[in-house]
């Protein structure tokens, strides 16, 4: 048995787009209100009872969410071109040491029905793909549900 803890948040935010369909639209600066989601899997700490305080999850997101919130995707570093794709890539790579057993990350559009998962892949070894260090995948492997690469 495994537990899943999630939080969401919300923020909104501006981009451009360069596409081979609806091309001139995306091409202008536009916004949207972005609506995501962090997972962590584990086991609850006996004395605690949680896999990880919420409270110390919300200060984790909401760190990230400032660099996202009323900001102008195009120039957020290490974003790249601003798609569902990546925001779900830059939350997990910005979360994933602050976070352990961060195993999900989902980034949707509610307006517009789009949404994008981005989830740990347990047996091709994904978690190296962002920066997770030798230190978590022990405390992971630790808990039982990740094998080391
Ligand atoms: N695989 C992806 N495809 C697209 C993404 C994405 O993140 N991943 N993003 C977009 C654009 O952000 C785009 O703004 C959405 O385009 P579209 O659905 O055509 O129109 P809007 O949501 O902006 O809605 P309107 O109200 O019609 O402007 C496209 N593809
Ligand atoms: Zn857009």
């Amino acid at each position: 048995m495994i537990y899943e803890l999630s939080q969401k948040f919300v923020f909104e935010a501006a981009h451009t787009l360069n596409r081979t369909i609806d091309a001139s639209g995306s091409r202008r600066i536009h916004g949207h209100t972005y609506h995501a989601e962090i997972t962590l899997a584990g086991e609850p700490e006996s004395n605690s009872g949680m896999v990880q305080d919420l409270g110390s999850v919300r200060r984790h997101i909401e760190a990230i969410r400032e660099l996202l919130d009323h900001q102008f995707l195009d120039d957020v570093e290490d974003l790249g071109p601003a798609t569902l794709e990546n925001l779900c890539r830059f939350i997990f790579a910005k979360l994933t040491s602050r976070c352990p057993g961060l195993v999900a990350v989902c980034v949707e559009r509610p307006a517009s029905g789009d949404k994008c998962v981005l989830r740990r892949n347990l047996n091709e070894g994904a978690s190296t793909a962002f920066g997770e260090s030798t230190r978590e995948r022990s405390h992971r492997s630790a808990r039982g549900f990740v094998a080391l690469t």
